[in-house]
């Protein structure tokens, strides 16, 4: 059986951990979360694993990416549960900051990543990377691993993340992980749990809807008609309100000029449902 996890709350107790694991040769590969853990993040950590000696995963509920009115207060917070799964993976620490510890009352630095990071989520998050840029940024020089793992759920946040460090020269190899689904395709989330059975039969219709218009995309038709359609699909499916369907080239998520599938690409969705907000996205690729 596994040993349990490390548990750090401090900066002093982690930075002293990771010290005694790098004199040993040890490799870190770290996986940040927000906690609520579910299956995804067990996927990002047994790659995680696959990476390193040693796998770190932080817990924290980051303040700085909710907007107001945003669910920071409602976000699960599940600590105890969380630790047994961590434990069960064989996962050698975790960091579980004090939130007065990651920004004090004098912090007054921002960390803003453009091209990728603006736009999509952007749009309709507009400070959500910048909070999410300064957290990440914060926990890899106090966890300073060799590498990150992030899903590919949150799409734009993983290319993000990839410029942040490509741009801050951070010596970091950011793994990307698949997208895991329950078995009605529906990407699994912290968030799911908000849903009741209605809402979970709505949700379920999100992946079936993108899948098929990816499909269409790669058939031939033009992508801004194809999301165009996907977009009503999603309302009468019974989604309130759809912030985004759009297809952007896979790496640098720029627009494809006239709707021409002419790069490898990535249909993103962000849309409503229940008062829950859901993201999905798959690749597209035009045929040969
Ligand atoms: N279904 C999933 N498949 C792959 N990765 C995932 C999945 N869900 C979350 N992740 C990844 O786990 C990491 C931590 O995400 P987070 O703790 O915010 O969980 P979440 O389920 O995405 O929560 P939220 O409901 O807030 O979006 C991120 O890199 C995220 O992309
Ligand atoms: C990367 C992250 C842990 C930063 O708070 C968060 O945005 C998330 O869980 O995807
Ligand atoms: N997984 C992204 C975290 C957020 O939506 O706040």
């Amino acid at each position: 059986m596994a040993s349990s996890p490390l548990i750090s709350r401090t900066q002093k107790d982690l930075r002293g951990q990771i010290a005694e694991w790098r004199g040993s040769g040890d490799r870190i590969s770290f996986v940040p979360t927000m906690g609520a853990l579910h299956e995804g993040h067990l996927t990002l950590i047994r790659l995680a694993r696959k990476k390193a000696e040693r796998v770190v995963v932080s817990i924290f509920v980051n303040p700085t990416q909710f907007a107001p009115g945003e669910d920071l207060e409602a976000y699960p917070r599940t600590e105890a549960a969380d630790t047994e799964k961590l434990a069960a993976e064989g996962v050698d620490l975790i960091y579980i900051p004090y939130p007065d510890s990651m920004y004090d009352v004098h912090h007054a630095t921002t960390v803003k990543v453009g091209g990728v990071a603006q736009g999509l989520e952007t749009d309709h998050r507009p400070t959500f990377f910048d909070g999410v840029s300064l957290v990440v940024t914060k926990l890899f020089n106090r966890v300073q691993p060799d590498s990150a793992v992030f899903g590919e759920k949150d799409y734009q946040q993983l290319a993000t993340i990839r410029r942040l460090v490509e741009d801050l020269d951070m010596p970091i190899k950011i793994i990307g992980a698949p997208i895991a689904r329950d078995e009605y395709g529906l990407a699994l989330s912290s968030r799911n749990q908000y849903f009741d059975e209605d809402g979970l039969t709505i949700a379920r219709r999100l992946n079936k809807i993108m899948f098929a218009c990816a499909e269409e995309m790669e058939g031939g038709r033009n992508v801004d008609r194809a999301a165009e359609d996907a977009a009503k699909a999603l309302l009468e499916a019974g989604f309130s309100n759809v912030d985004y369907v759009e297809t952007r080239s896979k790496n640098s998520l720029t627009v494809l000029e006239g709707g021409v599938l002419n790069a490898p690409s990535r249909l993103l969705i962000a849309a409503h449902c229940k008062g829950v907000r859901l993201i999905d996205n798959c690749a597209v690729n035009a045929k040969e």
